[in-house]
């Protein structure tokens, strides 16, 4: 849509005081990274088949499907030739690299999301090198996805009810559903598109459950894609958002695959039965680990989207002036809306930060882990809960917070910013529940309280516990390194609270795990403090209005340097041209209620009413 820029967002630019690009290249962890991804997003824009622009709002929830699937193996087979071609995607996968491209391709979400991100990362992280082989073959028919949730069971996954029993007569695995409650609900991609997929099952061999190991198991066949004997597989029907996902439900009725199907790099289960157990019993849950640790980065993106629709928006959009006698202001100049705009820059910056950090950790952990050496995981495994946990949850109220800025128009469709809120809210729940997340960091917190309040050796990451204890903080300085330590007394104090009510509910008679479960609020609180959020960058700077005015006059610069091109945003109000209204205008055509002057119905059931008596 050509047409000249919005003159408001002409002068913002001009007002801008630092370099754009050279914070495009930080966002992008350097400029060859940057050129890389503009490269990935003009082969991939210029596949004229993947950009067409029916919006999906006016399709049925199948057409949706289909019109999804046929442009994600568009993607698969561009990513395929990236990974093999002479266009290497870095090996930390910051959303800039290759998701950004993508968000605009489906709005919705990549039916292959759970193959791409979850299937395939789980069998080169779980299975035998021999597994691998055989398995993770470039050409391979399988297309994926993981297994795990089931009707009856998502949080408390040694509840689930699928098993998995070892048949040595016939050197198989009989994975059986018992009940409607043991049927497979959730995964990405199950309801149509995968012929095979990853289980989470309890394992049985001679009438022993060794607990939950996953198995491969092909559930249609490769060339007809009917659903193979004893396969009841279909899609779970519509959602608030996620609608392309193809999310479905499966059942097995004593389906049998073979012995060497079950992921075998950390555990084993020989011919005879005999059972190998892992170094570490948690290693299986190591897909939902890497996802957690993946999720914050991919909710900076989501940040950076809303941020860079909501600023544009309110630079372009005039309403109420401020003195009376004066023209209507750029909404971006009320304070208020300030406040509530600027903290997701800055929480899009944090979190991206964060989640670059998170991800290394993975990999220096992974290769210790390679190594035997099981030290490191209970901290990584504390630290993706909360962060996953906290940074889902401040994602998806500041992209609600973002949408309520824009007024009626950030209720539009068109707009983007309700699709963005329905991905991202979806993240607080998928990959471990919000709760049940931070519940596990508590117990990480409250096991080096514990070793505090008993004057233990503490770990360097804990010493502030010790310095809590021993009232050895200095008094609040409003500097980077006073706002740090602030938190420090903050977390310590939320979780010397929560503990001493645990103590307290065990001294009045109370089992432990009735005693956790009535400390549980103060003690969520507690893993919520162990993370910054949102509400405590607010509450922890004074001359706050002061820092909101500072940041002003870079606003548009900051959303420009994320550098997200129009057709990734896919929105009216946050195009780089700030032509709103032309847009807007041009989005309500497309509409097939505008097809006819008037509309049949008018014939059918408003006519025979409204001129009943006048005929
Ligand atoms: C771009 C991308 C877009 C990506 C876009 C993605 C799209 C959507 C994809 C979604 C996919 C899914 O949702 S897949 C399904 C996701 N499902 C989940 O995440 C289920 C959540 N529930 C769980 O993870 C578990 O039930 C959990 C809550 C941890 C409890 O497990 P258990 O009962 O087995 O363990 P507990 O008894 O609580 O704890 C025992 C000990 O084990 C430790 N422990 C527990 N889990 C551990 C772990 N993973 N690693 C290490 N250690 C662990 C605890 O710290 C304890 O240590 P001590 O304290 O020392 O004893
Ligand atoms: C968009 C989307 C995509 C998904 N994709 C997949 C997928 O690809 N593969 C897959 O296997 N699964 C997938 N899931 C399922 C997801 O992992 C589960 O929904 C999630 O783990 C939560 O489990 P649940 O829905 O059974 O809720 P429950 O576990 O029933 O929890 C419901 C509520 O109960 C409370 N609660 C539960 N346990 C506790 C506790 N211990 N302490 C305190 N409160 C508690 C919490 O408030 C929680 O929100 C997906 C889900 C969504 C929404």
């Amino acid at each position: 849509m050509g047409g000249r820029v919005n003159e408001d967002l002409i002068k913002e630019r001009r007002k801008c005081t630092f370099d754009i690009k050279e914070l495009t290249h930080i966002i992008d962890c350097g400029e060859e990274n940057t050129i890389k991804r503009k490269q990935i997003d003009n082969y991939i824009l210029n596949i004229k088949e993947l950009w067409d622009d029916v919006p999906e709002e006016y399709l049925s929830h199948k057409e949706r499907y289909e019109n999804a699937i046929k442009k994600a193996f568009i993607v698969l087979k561009v990513l395929r030739q990236l990974h093999t071609g002479n266009i290497q995607i870095t090996d930390h996968r910051t959303p800039t690299n290759v998701y950004s491209i993508q968000d605009g391709i489906f709005r919705n979400v990549n039916p292959l999301l759970i193959h791409i991100g979850l299937f395939w990362s789980t069998i080169a992280a779980q299975a035998s090198t021999e597994q691998q082989a055989e398995w993770l073959q470039p050409d391979s028919s399988m297309i994926g996805t993981y297994v795990q949730t089931e009707l009856g069971h998502g949080s408390f996954i040694r509840g689930i009810e699928t098993t998995a029993t070892y048949d040595s007569t016939t050197d198989e695995f009989i994975l059986h559903t018992p009940r409607l409650s043991a049927y497979k609900w959730w995964p990405g991609g199950l309801g149509n598109t995968a012929n095979a997929c990853l289980v989470m099952a309890q394992l049985y061999i001679n009438g022993t459950c060794h607990g939950l190991h996953i198995f491969l198991a092909q559930i249609r066949d490769f060339d007809t894609h009917k659903p193979l004997p004893g396969i009841k597989v279909g899609e779970i029907g519509p959602k608030m958002g996620f609608n392309t996902a193809d999310n479905g439900f499966l059942g097995f009725d004593n389906h049998r695959i073979p012995r060497t199907n079950m992921l075998m790099k950390n555990v084993q289960v020989l011919r005879d039965g005999t059972y190998v157990k892992p170094k570490h019993d948690k290693l299986t849950y190591g897909s939902m680990l890497l996802t957690r640790v993946t999720l914050i980065s991919d909710l900076a993106y989501q940040l950076s989207k809303a941020a860079t629709i909501a600023v544009r928006y309110s630079a372009v959009r005039r309403q109420s002036p401020i003195k009376s006698n004066e023209p209507e202001r750029q909404i971006l100049d009320f304070v208020s809306q300030q406040h509530k705009l600027f903290i997701t820059i800055a929480s899009s910056h944090v979190y991206r930060v964060v989640g670059l950090w998170m991800w290394n950790s993975h990999k220096r952990v992974t290769a210790d882990i390679h190594e035997g050496n099981m030290g490191q995981l209970p901290e990584l495994h504390a630290l993706a809960c909360c962060l996953k946990a906290i940074s889902s949850r401040d994602a998806s109220a500041l992209v609600e917070q973002c949408r309520l800025a824009c007024g009626g128009h950030g209720y539009m469709m068109a707009s983007n910013l309700p699709q963005i809120y329905a991905y991202t809210t979806a993240a607080v729940t998928y990959e471990g529940e919000y709760t049940v997340l931070l519940l596990q960091t508590a117990r990480y917190l409250v096991k080096f309280w514990r070793l505090a309040a008993e004057h233990k050796p503490l770990p360097q990451n804990f010493a502030y516990f010790e310095d809590y204890i021993k009232k050895n903080f200095e008094q609040w300085r409003n500097s980077p390194e006073g706002i740090i330590e602030g938190f420090k007394a903050i977390v310590a104090g939320k979780t010397k609270a929560a503990y001493d009510t645990l103590q307290c509910n065990l001294r009045n008679g109370r089992e432990f795990e009735e005693a956790w479960n009535m400390a549980s609020v103060q003690l969520t609180n507690a893993s919520e403090y162990s993370t910054i959020s949102r509400n405590d960058i607010e509450a922890l700077q004074s001359r706050y209005e002061e820092l909101l005015a500072l940041i002003r006059p870079n606003a548009v610069g900051l959303v420009d340097a994320f550098d997200i091109r129009d057709e990734v945003l896919c929105s009216t109000l946050g195009a780089y041209d700030g032509r709103v209204y032309e847009r807007m205008m041009e989005e309500a055509s497309k509409s097939p209620l505008n097809e006819d002057v008037v509309n049949e119905s008018f014939h059918k059931y408003i006519r025979p009413v409204t001129m009943k008596n006048k005929l």
